[in-house]
């Protein structure tokens, strides 16, 4: 087939609808504390990396299912807004959306959960029926918060039209060799490349570019971040760098892997080169951690 030559970043996962607890710390097991305040946000990475990618100027689709609830609507409403086109994100009747619950401690570090609701429901009836979009794909970003059957037959179906594929690996989970097999790209920070590499990795900038390395014998090529301190790449064919964090004044880190993830894309679609995109993804990822939740 052709490969596409349509800017377009189709994202294939996850959608959820994300309370935000501010708290004097997380809490520990089997303690009830007083939070300040909650603030609700749409999420989900899938989600965000549509967002993101739609931010970063070009066309975004997301292919995904919401519950036939509240929550659902919200996180529809929210796509329209950012300017994503969400054709293929359907209602799953009978089941709630995906959530989340995220607590800030003071430092504005967080922890969370997630229930995965109806982004569990995605399955091959997803592409299929998203095949125009699917068929007009340059870059294909996959994350593993939906069945991981099903990210492998988007990225096949990608694939096989000319697109690229990365993949967020994240939240971290064993992937199958029939995946690894369609990826152009692996994204993950610290802990995620810790469980890929199977060996302990060093939240730094050096720690990153070994880390990168070692993934590239399972993974063509392997971008790791490591928050502030920076982010490495390195591919089979030799590439290899290191750029380091962007000095900002921090309000949260919430969703900077996300907007990484989405402006990455974005610039890789547009046809820059992959370092290039990682320049554009570093420092979209600094403006947002830079920014206020409210403002974002
Ligand atoms: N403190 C910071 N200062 C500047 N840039 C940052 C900072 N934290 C994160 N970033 C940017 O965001 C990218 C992703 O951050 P990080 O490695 O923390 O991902 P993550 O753990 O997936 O993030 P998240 O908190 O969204 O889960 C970094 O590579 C960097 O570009």
């Amino acid at each position: 087939m052709t490969p596409s030559t349509t800017p377009l970043v189709t994202v294939f996962g996850s959608l959820h609808y994300d309370i935000m607890v501010d708290a004097p710390d997380r809490p520990r097991k089997g303690e009830t504390m007083t939070g300040h305040a909650w603030q609700p946000k749409c999420g989900g990475k899938g989600g965000n990396q549509a967002v993101s990618a739609a931010r970063a100027g070009v066309c975004a689709a997301m292919i995904g299912a919401v519950g036939d609830d509240d929550f659902g609507k919200a996180l529809l409403t929210n796509l329209d807004c950012a300017g994503v086109d969400r054709r293929f994100v359907r209602a799953a009747p009978g089941v709630g959306s995906g959530m989340s619950v995220a607590i800030f401690d003071a430092s504005g570090d967080y922890g969370a959960v997630i229930v995965s609701g109806s982004n569990l429901t995605l399955g091959e009836q997803d592409i299929a029926a998203a095949r125009t979009t699917i068929a007009e794909t340059s870059v294909l970003l996959l994350q593993n918060e939906v069945p991981e059957a099903a990210n492998v037959a988007a990225a096949r179906a990608v694939k096989s039209s000319g697109g690229r594929i990365v993949l967020n690996a994240a939240p971290a989970r064993e992937l199958s060799g029939e995946l690894i097999a369609l990826l152009d790209i692996v994204i993950v920070n610290a802990i995620e490349a810790e469980f890929l590499a199977g060996v302990p990795v060093v939240d730094t900038l050096d720690g990153a570019a070994q880390a990168a390395h070692r993934l590239v014998d399972a993974y063509p090529a392997a971008i790791v971040t490591a928050g502030g301190e920076g982010v490495a790449y390195c591919d089979r064919t030799g590439g290899a760098y290191a750029l380091a964090g962007i000095p900002v004044k921090v309000v949260s880190t919430h969703g900077a892997g996300d907007e990484f993830v989405g402006a990455f894309a974005a610039a890789l679609a547009r046809g820059e080169p992959v370092q290039a995109a990682i320049t554009a993804a570093n420092e979209a990822a600094a403006r947002l951690v830079a920014t206020p939740e409210g403002e974002r």
